[in-house]
């Protein structure tokens, strides 16, 4: 089997966009004097669509939603010519051929996520040439479904957070994610609306439901040490992104000081990042994303490390190129879910592009065991709202 040809299309999102409200999450250009777009970190309304064309006819998607721009680039004109005429079943060595060949400029952030489309999608033809969902060929079944955490609770008014949080109970969710509005230019105040908004949610959920929170790496460290015995009592389940991905030692430094589990590498790349992170005992949970971190040939791999370090790996968004490897392995007991709603800062485009998502029931998403390759296909429903750069 060989891959033929290597199609990467640009979906820019052009229809309706809900604005957010001000301070709805903490974020690294807060501690700008100037933050001129404070969203711009964040926003995803644009996703790289790659699909991989063999010349069996099976066809393979992948998807990257950093700068999908400049990850088409990269794939057109780096990474393809190195894939075209490559067996997809060799998957390890046209990884470290991808890795290797752009490794001067690739091994973290766009270029690397650039890879992890390609990834995606030769597991997608890997799992439909066998006529095997993916996580049959990663390991298989290890849970009856998949418990999934709804993950949105970004800040505004408290009375509409609290509706939002019950919303979720009433869904059947035992765990949810909220963000956080402030951060370290915000001063005494800004702490007292964040300890307020975690109460008010506590107040709705009680302690019998897990609650996570979410800095979005919009604190530092002098902060973060200021605010995290205070959050204590709210028993969170963990303390996301408090501070920048670069900051290993902070992230060390708080994962020791309270009894609140620190996560993070949701901006962080393949094994030897997350390696890096776990040596130095910097997380007590691992959020890694497929689309991201190096794809499924790498995502495998972190989770051979987070089994042996017996830390836990909850990728960040969910979405099927993480929910097979969540599937497949012990190491991760549960995924992320973002709720599906009109298109605000972008998480929830995955649903607009794509069909075949599994839909939460009663809090858990289940994987059918007869769907080859990763049970996606590009959605026609909302063309029109898109535009599609070749
Ligand atoms: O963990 C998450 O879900 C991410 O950090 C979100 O994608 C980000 O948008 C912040 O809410
Ligand atoms: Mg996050």
């Amino acid at each position: 089997m060989k891959i033929t040809s290597i199609k990467t299309r640009v979906f820019e999102w052009k229809g309706h966009t809900v604005p957010p409200a001000s301070n709805f999450c903490s974020n690294a250009t807060d501690m700008l004097w100037r933050t001129g777009d404070s969203m711009g970190t964040f926003r995803f309304h644009d996703w790289a669509v790659v699909e991989i064309q063999t010349d069996t006819g099976i066809v393979g998607i992948g998807n990257v939603a950093l700068a999908p721009r400049i990850a088409k680039n990269i794939i057109d004109h780096y990474l393809a010519p190195l894939v075209i005429g490559q067996d997809p079943f060799d998957y390890e060595h046209i990884w470290q051929s991808m890795y290797r060949s752009t490794i001067a400029w690739g091994r973290k952030g766009i270029g690397m996520a650039a890879i992890s489309a390609i990834d995606i999608a030769i597991w997608d033809v890997m799992g439909k040439a066998t006529n095997k969902p993916v996580f049959k060929l990663l390991g298989g079944r290890t849970k009856e479904k998949i418990p999934v955490y709804a993950s949105k609770l970004y800040r505004t008014d408290l009375d509409e957070m609290q509706r939002e949080a019950q919303s979720y109970l009433d869904q059947g969710f035992n765990m949810m994610k909220m963000r956080f509005g402030h951060g370290p230019n915000d001063g005494h105040q800004g702490v007292k609306q964040n300890l307020m908004a975690v109460e008010a949610v506590r107040e709705v959920i009680g302690y019998d439901n897990d609650l996570m929170l979410e800095c979005y790496m919009g604190w530092n460290l002098e902060y973060a040490k200021r605010i995290l015995p205070k959050l204590e009592r709210f028993e969170p389940r963990w303390l996301e992104e408090p501070v920048i991905p670069d900051d290993i030692d902070g992230y060390a430094e708080l994962n020791q000081l309270t009894s609140i589990p620190i996560s993070g590498g949701e901006h962080e790349f393949t094994s030897h990042g997350f390696k890096q992170l776990l040596d130095k005992r910097a997380i007590s949970v691992i959020q890694y994303d497929t689309n991201r971190v190096g794809g499924i040939t790498a995502a495998r791999k972190i989770n051979a490390l987070a089994e042996v370090y017996s830390v836990p790996v909850i990728p960040h968004a969910g979405q099927m190129h993480n929910y097979h490897l969540t599937m497949s392995t012990l190491a991760s007991p549960v995924a992320e879910y973002f709720p599906v709603h009109d298109v605000e800062i972008g998480n929830e485009l995955f649903y607009y592009i794509f069909e075949g998502d599994p839909a939460p029931v009663n809090g858990y998403v289940d994987l059918d065991n007869t769907l080859p390759g990763l049970g996606l296909s590009i959605s026609t429903k909302y063309l029109d709202h898109f535009n599609i750069i070749e």
